[in-house]
C-alpha cells in the first residue's frame, strides 16, 4: 500500500474542496511544459537515507521524493515526520511504500538500504549481506524507472555499484557509486583545518576504493588555484612526506572513528550525496570523485571494476573521466586498489 501526502486527510472529497476553494482565472495560459518535473527515490530510510532525504528537501532538489524501506511502520513514521516540515521547506511531494511502484518514473534512484558496519568492522565485511539485498532492490527499481540514474551508497560501495550495474542492465554511465566524494571532503576538511583556510577553496582528490586502499592524489591539491606541492618546492619550503601520509591515514580512519563514537556516519554522506544529486539532475557538469566503470582509465585493465575517479557528472550521468596527471606512484596505488576490489569481486559470481 502506498502512503501518500497529507491531502488524504481531507477525505475522498479533498480534490473537490481544492477545486471550489480557488476561483479559476479567466483566459489563463495553460501551464508551461518546459520545466521538468524531477523525482528522486531513496531506498533505505535509516540514518543515511534520512540524512540524504532531508538534505534533498532543504536544498530543493526534487519536485517529488519517494521513500522505500522494508520496515513499513518506520517508513510511514519517517514520511510523516518529513511531511510535517512542509511549512518550512520548498514544496516537494513526499510518498513512501515498501512497494517499488512508488518509485515509478524516478530520475535518480539512491540506494542506502542494508547492513552497516559495527565499530571496528571493515566495509568489505558487509559484502555478502548487502549483495543479497540488492537482488530484491535493483530489479524493481530498474523496472519502474528504466531511464533513471542509479546512485549506490550502501557499502562496500564500489562492489555494490558493480553488482547494481549487473542487476540493472543499465549502461555503465547511469550507474554510479558515491565513492570517495565523501573521503575527498574529509581530506579537504583536514587540509583546510591544517592551513586555517576554507575547505571550499581546497581542491584535492581521494580516488580508488571507498575504503582502506583509497589513494590520496597529493599532486591535485590546490588552494585558491595555487598547486600546493609545486608551490612549496618552488619556494624551497621543506615538507615531511610523513605529514601527508598522516593526513591520508586520518581520512581512512575517519569513518571508523565516527562509527566508534556515534554508531554510524550520516550528515557528511547526506551532503555529499545531495551535491551529487544536484550535479546530475541540474546538469552541473561538475567533477566529483565517484565510483564509475573504471576499466580503460589510468591503466586499469584487470576487469570490469567500479572505483572512484574524478568524473564529469551531468544529466546523462557520467559524461567522462578527467584525465589528470598522476605520478607513477599514484597510478601504481590506484591499480593496487582496483586489484583489491577485483579479487573480492571475482568470488561473487556476478
Ligand atoms: N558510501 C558511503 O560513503 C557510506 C555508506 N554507508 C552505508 O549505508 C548503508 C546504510 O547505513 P545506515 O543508514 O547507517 O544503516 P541503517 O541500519 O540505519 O539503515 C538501513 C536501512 O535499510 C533498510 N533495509 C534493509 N534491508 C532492506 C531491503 N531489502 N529493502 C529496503 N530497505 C531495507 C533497513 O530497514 C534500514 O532502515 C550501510 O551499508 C552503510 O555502510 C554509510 C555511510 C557512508
Ligand atoms: C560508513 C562509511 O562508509 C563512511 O562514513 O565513510
Amino acid at each position: 500500500m502506498q502512503m501518500n501526502g497529507s491531502s488524504s486527510s481531507f477525505g475522498p472529497g479533498g480534490l473537490d474542496l481544492a477545486q471550489s476553494f480557488f476561483k479559476p482565472i479567466q483566459n489563463g495560459a495553460p501551464p508551461s511544459t518546459t520545466k521538468r518535473h524531477t523525482k528522486i527515490s531513496v531506498v533505505g530510510v535509516g540514518n543515511v537515507g534520512m540524512a540524504i532525504a532531508q538534505t534533498i528537501l532543504t536544498q530543493n532538489l526534487a519536485d517529488e521524493l519517494a521513500l522505500v524501506d522494508a520496515k513499513p511502520d518506520m517508513l510511514r513514521g519517517e514520511m510523516l515526520d518529513l511531511q510535517h516540515a512542509a511549512a518550512f521547506l520548498p514544496r516537494t511531494k513526499i510518498s513512501a511504500s515498501a512497494d517499488y511502484s512508488v518509485t515509478v518514473g524516478s530520475d535518480l534512484c539512491i540506494v542506502t538500504a542494508g547492513a552497516r558496519q559495527k565499530p571496528g568492522e571493515s566495509r568489505l565485511n558487509l559484502l555478502q549481506r548487502n549483495v543479497a539485498l540488492l537482488s530484491d532492490i535493483i530489479p524493481p527499481l530498474a523496472k519502474h524507472s528504466p531511464d533513471s540514474i542509479l546512485l549506490i551508497v550502501s557499502n562496500p560501495v564500489d562492489l555494490l555499484t558493480y553488482v547494481s550495474w549487473k542487476l540493472s542492465g543499465f549502461p555503465s554511465n547511469r550507474v554510479i557509486g558515491s565513492g570517495t566524494n565523501l573521503d575527498s571532503s574529509r581530506f579537504r576538511f583536514l587540509i583546510a583545518d591544517h592551513l586555517n583556510v576554507n575547505a571550499q577553496d581546497v581542491q584535492a582528490y581521494i580516488v580508488g576504493e571507498h575504503g582502506d586502499t583509497s589513494v590520496a592524489l597529493w599532486s591535485t591539491i590546490s588552494i585558491g588555484g595555487v598547486p600546493v606541492l609545486s608551490f612549496l618546492e618552488k619556494q624551497q619550503i621543506a615538507y615531511e612526506k610523513q605529514t601527508l601520509e598522516n593526513i591520508h591515514k586520518e581520512v581512512i580512519d575517519s569513518a571508523y572513528e565516527v562509527i566508534n563514537l556515534k554508531g554510524y556516519t550520516s550528515w557528511a554522506i547526506g551532503y555529499s550525496v545531495a551535491k551529487l544529486a544536484r550535479s546530475l539532475l541540474r546538469d552541473q557538469r561538475k567533477i566529483h570523485p565517484v565510483s564509475v566503470f573504471a576499466k580503460g582509465f589510468y591503466g586499469i585493465d584487470g576487469g570490469d571494476v567500479f572505483l572512484s575517479l574524478p568524473a564529469h557528472l551531468g544529466r546523462g550521468g557520467v559524461l567522462g573521466v578527467t584525465n589528470i596527471h598522476l605520478t607513477d606512484e599514484e597510478v601504481e596505488k590506484l591499480r593496487k586498489s582496483a586489484e583489491t576490489i577485483l579479487e573480492v569481486q571475482n568470488q561473487l559470481g556476478f
